[in-house]
């Protein structure tokens, strides 16, 4: 049994890695943060979890108690991490990272997106990007995970078969991608009311949003040479999931596409091929680090498309950052991640 730390518990993943982790059986949640909720019982504001942690309180973000963890989740907002992850990992506590901080390798680029400075620097050598699908072999043996973003994971799911075969042009990419409103957090924002959001959708971040070079990056260490990608992402009236629709030009011929993606994620416990011709829904892998693809060649043309469908709070957030902590404890991949999708 190790013992684990959340910072960030109040946000829409920290409840959602205590709900997840309630299922765990090597995992004991000791602490769990949040400053404005300090000495509220964790199962008095989330009454989902009562009979679960019936005695965790919120506390302070202390580092001193946080290093006496095995590991720390970070759900925070952008910047905490670069704080307090330095301290954590000289204490000997491995930190697992929600946030955006460590998924730049470059900081120049990282403060560009985020519009501050990088806080921690130093450390982005060390951090390890938590897609397993990628870099199982680092992650087991990781101090530092930057959990991959909600997007960048529906989307690098997505293109990583056509690109490791080299069937299209690494240049003509697009990814169409919906988001639920979760993807927003839970800290009040008009644009996340109920009249707001509802029987509506919209694009946002068309001609520039901080997951393009994220996604970028990941397509490139696939490709191992520079991409094009055009990345639009939606709010979408739901409240959970992602939807990427992501388009390929072919370069050659593809043969038989859907073996090509059943063998590629044959062995991965998180990526369900779809049978031919099939339609992913979002509500599929409601609740679930379920990345759900299909495969298609409209008319047997140049164009492939791909469909892949995540929640955003489990395989795009708290699911993967579980994963990744089961392969840095060597424990079986999914434990804790194996209860099937609500639905409908
Ligand atoms: N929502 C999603 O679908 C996804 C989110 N992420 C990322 O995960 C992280 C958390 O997201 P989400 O749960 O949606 O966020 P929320 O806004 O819902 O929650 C943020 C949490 O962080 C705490 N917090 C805020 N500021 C600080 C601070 N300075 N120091 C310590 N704690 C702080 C808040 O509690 P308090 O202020 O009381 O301390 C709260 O518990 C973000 O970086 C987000 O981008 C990643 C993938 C998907
Ligand atoms: C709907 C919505 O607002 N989505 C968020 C992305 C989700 C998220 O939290 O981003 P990270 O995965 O990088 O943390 C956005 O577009 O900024």
């Amino acid at each position: 049994m190790i013992k684990v730390g959340i910072v960030g518990g109040t946000g829409y993943t920290g409840v959602e890695l205590l709900r997840l982790l309630a299922q765990h059986p090597q995992v004991n949640v000791a602490m769990i943060t949040s400053r404005s909720e300090t000495g509220v019982k964790v199962c008095d504001m989330y009454p989902n979890l009562r009979g679960h942690y019936d005695t965790l309180a919120f506390s302070e973000p202390d580092a001193k108690q946080l290093g006496a963890m095995d590991a720390v989740f970070f759900a925070t907002p952008h910047g905490v991490a670069h704080a307090l992850a330095g301290e954590l990992l000289e204490n000997g506590t491995r930190v697992i990272d929600l946030s955006a901080d460590f998924r730049l390798r470059d900081a120049d680029e990282w403060s560009r997106w985020y519009g501050q400075a990088h806080g921690a620097p130093e450390l982005l050598q060390e951090a390890v990007y938590g897609l397993p699908e990628m870099h199982r072999k680092k992650i087991k043996t990781a101090r530092l995970i930057a959990v991959p973003g909600c997007y960048p994971t529906a989307v690098q799911l997505g293109y990583l078969p056509l690109l490791e075969a080299g069937l299209i042009d690494p240049n003509q990419l697009i990814a169409d991608c919906k988001s639920g409103v979760t993807g927003a957090g839970r800290g009040a924002k008009v644009g996340s009311l109920l009249a707001e959001a509802s029987e509506s959708m919209k694009a946002y971040g068309a001609s520039g949003h901080r997951h393009l070079p994220e996604i970028s990056q990941g397509l490139r260490d696939i490709q191992q040479s520079a991409v094009g990608l055009t990345f639009v992402p939606h709010l979408t009236p739901m409240i959970r999931g992602i939807h990427a629709t992501l388009y390929g030009q072919l370069t050659a011929d593809p043969g038989d596409l859907q073996a090509l993606f059943e063998q590629r994620y044959a062995n991965e416990p998180f990526v369900d091929v779809m049978p031919a011709g099939s339609h992913p829904e979002t509500r599929s892998v409601k609740g679930i680090n379920t990345c759900r693809l299909a495969v298609h060649r409209p008319g047997n043309g140049n164009t492939v498309v791909v469909l892949s469908v995540i929640d955003n709070l489990v395989k795009g957030a708290s699911g993967q950052a579980i994963q990744n902590l089961n392969l840095m404890f060597g424990f079986d991949e999914n434990t804790g991640l194996t209860a099937p999708a609500l639905m409908p």
